[in-house]
């Protein structure tokens, strides 16, 4: 199933759209909602847990009474506590509220923070139904307090939709968060679960299905989760009548006397990964030194005083630079002829990215698809902006340098985010801190160039690219490694380990 990200304004297109279009009401998408996240609720509880449910004074907290009645009615011990006086509740809160109470329920309204206090202190689990998708500037009193008051005391917290105070979008700096231990998402993740500075709000997330169709989220929602299912589904099988020419020839430029290996890892990988033929172009006094490590490839001499060697771009089918290659005039003299003189596809990473830089127009012109692979701290150079401002807003940057200059940017992190020149935007999640290690990027750069030899879709083979190369840290982690042992050689070895698992 396709895990879609949404931002609040897409969400709320798409329960409008559900609502008016699709004619269901607002009160039984709530039913629903609060229904399914108490079925999560009760896997992640025991039957003897003292529940207290904090609410808000929107949707969430209308959310909050239907799981509330659900829960009661199951003979759990239940305890509502209203954050907000009772003339805030309206609309279809209030009618699962009157609900509520009219099946014997009963309201705590919590007036003093004493009274917040000790009925946290007093409860097993807490559910945090404050607020949802709606939250807006500073969180004012009551609300605040509440807040305050969980994240002191509280013994395990269940977020419903979105940890309450935490923003939906990217974008927002400052905010007062509710820490959750888990947060049930409502249909769909949103943004936030995405960012370096609030994916750790959520503690781990699962999403709940509350019938919303799929033609909506077809209609307004602009990103995914690249996952297995996408991987499986659009990864080619290997012809059992190709030949080495059909995986592709690609050339992979980089590598210099302080840093060779780099290049060796990017050529490993990528022939691990399915190329049928790499050559490496190197420094021509790098090449004994490098030549037996990788036995497989064929060498290419890069005479340092030449600024453009004749390379014979036409045998390529694509190329990779920058790993390893130095910050020299040289290098840059070279990255500059390689970006006007190849018409294949090109990935630009590493040293290629810090001199690209100085004439980024040039990549707008070329004919064939130009991708970039930075990590945050080459992205935010590229930019002109510091690594927090990238952070903050990575889906916007991204899409910014994208569509500015008509390339795929892959931004690498936690959560990689791929974006086409079109403005299509996915994120890959496999992957663990065992790569948050030197070379992780130039193995990632090997399977990108192996995919993109292979694919028609130089989409398909980024985002399958990333996820390949998550996945065997993830499966060397899972099985025979440690994210602190784990390096990036290691990685290479796991591409097999996803081949033979998964496609
Ligand atoms: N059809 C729908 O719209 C559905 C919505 N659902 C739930 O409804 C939520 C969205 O509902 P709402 O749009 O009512 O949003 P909220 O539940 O987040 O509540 C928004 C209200 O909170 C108050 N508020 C906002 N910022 C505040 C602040 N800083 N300090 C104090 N009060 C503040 C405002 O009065 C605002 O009207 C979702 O997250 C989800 O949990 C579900 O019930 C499923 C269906
Ligand atoms: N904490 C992490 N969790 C998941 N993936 C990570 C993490 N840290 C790094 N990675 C991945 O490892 C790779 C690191 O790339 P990069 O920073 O260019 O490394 P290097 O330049 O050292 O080769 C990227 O693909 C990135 O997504
Ligand atoms: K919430």
């Amino acid at each position: 199933m396709k895990v879609y990200i949404v931002t609040a304004k897409e969400m709320y297109d798409i329960d409008n759209y559900t609502m008016k279009k699709i004619g269901m009401d607002g009160k039984l998408l709530m039913e629903n909602a609060g229904r399914a996240v108490s079925e999560k609720v009760e896997r992640l509880i025991e039957k003897s847990d003292r529940i207290c449910i904090f609410v808000g004074p929107g949707n969430n907290g209308g959310d909050g009474f239907v799981i509330a009645r659900t829960l009661m009615n199951k003979r759990y011990d239940v305890t509502i506590v209203q954050v907000v006086p009772d003339e805030k509740i309206t609309g279809d809160a209030l009618y699962h509220k009157n609900v509520f109470v009219n099946y014997g329920g009963s309201i705590l309204i919590a007036q003093q923070e004493s009274e917040v206090h000790d009925v946290t202190v007093n409860s097993d689990v807490v559910i945090d139904a404050i607020l949802g998708l709606g939250v807006k500037g500073d969180l004012r009193e009551g609300l605040i307090t509440a807040v305050e008051v969980i994240n002191e005391v509280a013994n395990r917290v269940i977020s419903v939709d979105i940890p309450s105070g935490l923003p939906a979008d990217e974008g927002m700096e400052e905010f007062t968060s509710v820490q959750a231990d888990f947060t049930i998402v409502i249909e769909a993740p949103k943004v936030s679960a995405f960012l370096q500075h609030t994916a750790l709000y959520y503690g781990v997330w699962d999403t709940v299905s509350i019938g919303l169709p799929l033609i909506a989220f077809q209609r307004y929602a602009k990103r995914n989760v690249w996952g297995y299912e996408q991987f499986k589904d659009c990864m080619p099988r290997r012809d059992p009548y190709s030949h080495k020419g059909d995986h592709g020839k690609g050339l992979t430029i980089g590598g210099s006397a302080t840093m060779p290996g780099s290049i060796v890892m990017t050529a490993k990988a990528a022939l691990r990964a399915g190329a049928g033929l790499i050559t490496i172009g190197t420094s021509e006094k790098v090449i004994n030194r490098i030549a037996s490590q990788c036995i497989e490839a064929t060498y290419f001499p890069i005479h340092e005083q030449n600024n453009h060697p004749s390379i014979p771009f036409e045998e390529f089918d694509a190329i990779t630079i920058g790993m390893g290659m130095g910050r020299s005039g040289n290098a840059a003299a070279l990255v500059a002829h390689v970006v006007e003189q190849t018409d294949c596809p090109l990935i630009i990473d590493a040293d290629g990215l810090f001199h690209v830089k100085t004439d980024l127009a040039k990549l707008k012109v070329r004919k064939s698809p130009t991708i970039v692979t930075p990590h945050p701290g080459e992205m935010a150079m590229l930019l002109d902006i510091s690594v927090k401002e990238l952070l903050i807003t990575p889906f916007y940057w991204s899409m910014k340098i994208a569509q500015t200059y008509n390339v795929y940017v892959v931004l690498k992190g936690k959560h990689t985010i791929i974006t086409t020149p079109e403005g299509i935007q996915v994120v890959n999640k496999s992957g663990n801190a065992g790569l948050a290690k030197g070379g992780s990027g130039d193995v990632l750069a090997g399977i990108l160039l192996a995919l993109v030899m292979q694919q028609r879709s130089v989409f398909q083979a980024l985002c399958n690219a990333c996820f390949i190369h998550g996945k065997a840290a993830d499966l060397l982690v899972e099985e025979t490694h440690s994210d602190q042992d784990l390096m990036a050689s290691d990685v290479i070895e796991g591409i097999s380990k996803v081949y033979r698992t998964l496609s």
